[in-house]
């Protein structure tokens, strides 16, 4: 199937959070962060979600080393979307590799939508032995059909309950270099 035109799509697409509001919500969030970690021996293992986390991920991060806390980088790749605007069954991709055992690990990814994705990929963690995994998000998407005991320990923004792209996040694989959170047309 051919994808849309982006061009197209953000033609009639709403801006829903600018890059300036989205910068300024990583760098909260980093401060909320930088004191969970602050007196730790070791610095945590910094988990991003591709593909959607890495954008937000890498700010976040550099938002964390201004504030002096060290990260240790690995990724992960879990899908369930694949290009998608509705979301199936959870593939691997790519499990990270550094040993979890005693560490904690602190995920960052783009969007809370069903819970489905961080569900699996927190108890994973879990299952490899994580002392401790926390979970950053930039955006959450408001509604009830989020399932029960998924939730993020740090968020950016909510988002409506509708299909979201840009920082990060893909309308058919495209437009997750834009710098701003837009929503498709209702
Ligand atoms: O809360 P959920 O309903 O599970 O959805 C959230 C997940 O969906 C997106 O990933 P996607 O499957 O689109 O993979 P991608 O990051 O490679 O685009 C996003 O990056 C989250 O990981
Ligand atoms: N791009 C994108 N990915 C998602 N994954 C879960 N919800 C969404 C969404 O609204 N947009």
């Amino acid at each position: 199937m051919t994808a849309p035109d982006l061009r197209e799509v953000l033609a009639t697409a709403e801006v829903i959070h600018d890059r300036a509001t989205l910068e300024a919500a990583i760098e909260r969030m980093a401060g909320e962060i930088a004191g969970e970690y602050a007196n730790d021996a070791r610095p945590p293992l910094y988990i991003t979600v591709m593909h959607g986390g890495l954008p937000f991920a890498a700010s976040l991060a550099m938002e964390l080393g201004t504030l002096g806390i060290d990260l240790e980088f690995d990724y992960l790749h879990a899908t369930r979307y694949r290009g998608q605007t509705s979301g199936s069954g959870l593939a691997w991709l790519h499990r990270p590799a550094t040993p979890m055992q005693g560490r904690r690990v602190l995920l960052a990814d783009d969007i809370l939508d069903e819970g489905h994705t961080l569900l699996a990929v927190k108890r994973w963690c879990e299952d490899q032995g994580a002392a401790d995994v926390r979970v950053a998000v930039l955006a959450v998407k408001v509604h009830d059909r989020c399932i029960e005991g998924v939730c993020a320990d740090y968020v950016g923004v909510e988002v409506p309950d509708r299909y979201v792209f840009g920082y990060g996040m893909d309308y058919h694989e495209q437009g997750r270099n834009l710098p701003a959170i837009y929503a498709l047309a209702e």
